[in-house]
């Protein structure tokens, strides 16, 4: 862990179960390989999680039997180690391409920004030779122009221990959000392709279909009709991603999927029993069985890592993971990530608490931050309204020290403030209401309003306000020697298997859903304007335009013009230090 990692705090914990076939998933680490540094039950770092591996292969070599490691995507955008440094990722290609990933995609962040896609191909899919799957992306060589696949299509290949013969997968949703230099095709129109449909039909023992889609998506939905439509009991493992929610997926007796939540705060766990291996005689206590699929989901942590290996400080860390953990702390320092911008006076959440309250970041951000950020001198006086999408806010601020590298975790993104001049009010002020009640108007432009929240917002329909709950451990074995624990806050996942998912027991958290957009109305006079400066972050200029369109007002793109130089993640950075005191 880092040296300023807060220590994990012992909780009753329950184990994880072995099969033939193991995996280890991560999913939208976003930079988080440093470990969260606030929160210490998330408090190991990418380091930690290659002593891990390490220790659990080890144990897989021992018994014979397979651990394989998977990643699905959106490893980058969300934290300074990644977004700090200038070109982006100077430093996290490496520290990630340490790990031992044995099949890796793509996620939709890798591609948003041309450079970045750009990285993807030239860093990321070499440091993975033969693992790194592009079942359904294709890169634009900037030389040639020539679209070539990203990386190879589909793997095969035999596992070490058992000889298990795999065939495997890496898609990407639907995702249109890409810069001009890849291209993601349909999932669908991939099924069609010739290569796919000879790959479907080759002879193995098992299918692997990783992708950054989440489990209950459309994409996987069908990918899992045309594999099982040739297929009829070969076992199925799906990983998933995207949505950043700890989830699993029951399709058939034979075909299950996993996803392992977001931001280095979960490790999927997924162990399989029953494959069938051409030529070998399965064990007895599992002949006649249909596949049997067990999942956990790891809270990042040491004591869970030294609690699942059956190792402790001083048995547990790798050299390879403790130089990686070293590289990480001297990336942070050169970066300067520690440095304090001023003390947040207290928690904002995103989600813990409902928008509009004291405790929300949004109210904070639209009756505090905006009013002061959105300010152009040579429009003073102008009455503005500003709008934001709530997904450009990535995690929560907590009490104390807002750091260089908090400013990234809030706001990774390089979004711009842009505006349309003297927009008549009477369209500009129905804008947030149109936008944040979604419909035809956007359908149509293909826009959905799911891209404008954070992707929790996917998958999680209603608010979650739990009700306070007895603890009851069970057959679980308490960690730390804990009777009655005062249990930590954190995950309580129910998911399609049951609520004993969670590799540690927690105390439950409040979920609020929040709106598409929120606004801020500045310098307004007191009677009514005529008219307004329509000021918004750039990410969301298609669904300006489209919800200016059906107010009647005729706008394009060449009516959007640039309002700040500074990107919203610099002018917050601003904000705090000239509103917030040193004094944590
Ligand atoms: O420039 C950007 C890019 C993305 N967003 C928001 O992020 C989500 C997507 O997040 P994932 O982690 O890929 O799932 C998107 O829906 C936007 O809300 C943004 O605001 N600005």
């Amino acid at each position: 862990a880092q040296p300023s990692a807060p220590s994990p705090v012992a909780a009753p914990m329950r184990p994880l179960t072995w099969g033939q076939l193991n995996f280890l998933q991560t999913t939208d680490t976003h930079g988080w390989h440093a470990g969260h540094l606030q929160e210490p039950q998330y408090s190991a770092d990418w380091g930690d999680y290659i002593s891990f591996a390490n220790r659990m292969r080890e144990k897989a070599d021992k018994e014979g039997r397979d651990l394989l490691l998977i990643d699905t995507g959106d490893r980058i955008e969300g934290n300074g180690l990644y977004d700090a440094s200038n070109p982006k990722g100077q430093y996290t290609y490496d520290i990630f391409g340490q790990q031992d990933i044995d099949i890796i995609c793509t996620g939709n962040h890798e591609l948003y920004q041309a450079d970045a896609a750009a990285r993807e191909y030239t860093n990321t899919v070499p440091n993975f030779p033969g693992k790194y799957i592009a079942s359904n992306l294709d890169y634009i060589n900037p030389k040639t122009g020539e679209q070539i696949p990203m990386a190879q299509r589909y793997r095969k290949f035999t596992t070490k221990n058992q000889g298990i013969r795999v065939v495997a997968f890496g898609f990407l949703f639907d995702f249109s959000g890409n810069a001009n230099n890849t291209v993601v095709q349909p999932v669908e129109k991939t099924i069609q392709e010739q290569w796919f449909q000879d790959a479907i039909r080759e002879d193995t023992d098992m299918f692997i279909v990783i992708g950054h889609v989440t489990l209950h998506g459309p994409e996987y939905k069908a990918l899992y009709k045309a594999i099982r439509g040739r297929n009829w009991d070969t076992p199925i493992q799906f990983f998933g991603g995207h949505s950043h929610i700890r989830d699993v997926a029951k399709y058939d007796a034979n075909a299950y999927g996993l996803q392992a939540g977001r931001y280095m705060e979960t490790i999927g766990w997924a162990s399989l029993d029953g494959i069938r291996i051409k030529g070998k005689q399965l064990e007895k206590t599992s002949e006649s069985a249909s596949l049997s699929f067990t999942r956990r989901y790891i809270d990042n942590n040491l004591l869970g890592y030294y609690y699942h290996t059956g190792l402790d400080e001083s048995s547990f860390p790798t050299e390879h993971g403790t130089n990686v953990s070293a590289s990480i702390r001297d990336a942070r320092k050169t970066l300067g990530l520690d440095h304090n911008y001023g003390c947040a006076p207290k928690d904002f959440w995103l989600n813990r608490a409902p928008f509009p309250s004291n405790d929300s970041l949004f109210t904070w951000l639209q009756d505090s931050v905006l009013p002061e950020l959105v300010h152009l001198p040579e429009r003073k006086g102008v009455p503005r309204i500003a709008l934001t999408n709530t997904g450009a806010m990535r995690f929560d601020i907590f009490k104390g020290a807002f750091t260089r590298d908090t400013t990234y975790i809030v706001s990774p993104f390089i979004s711009k403030f842009v505006y349309i001049k003297d927009v008549p009010y009477v369209s500009a002020s129905q804008l947030l209401r149109l936008i944040n009640n979604g419909g035809p108007v956007f359908e149509a432009a293909g826009l959905q309003k799911s891209q404008l929240t954070s992707p929790e917002h996917i998958a999680i329909k209603s608010d979650i306000i739990p009700e306070p709950e007895v603890y009851n451990p069970g057959p679980q074995s308490p960690l730390g020697g804990l009777s009655t624990p005062d249990l930590v806050p954190g995950y309580t996942t129910k998911d399609e298997l049951g609520d004993d998912g969670d590799d540690t027991v927690h105390s439950p958290l409040t979920f609020y859903r929040v709106p598409n957009c929120i606004e801020s109305r500045i310098e307004f006079p007191e009677k009514t304007p005529e008219k307004v400066d329509l000021v918004f972050i750039d990410f969301i200029t298609p669904w300006v335009l489209a919800a200016l369109t059906f107010t009647g007002e005729k706008y394009t793109k060449g009516d959007v013009l640039p309002y700040l130089k500074d990107g919203f993640t610099e002018l917050l950075a601003e904000w705090i230090k000239q509103n917030w005191g040193q004094d944590c």
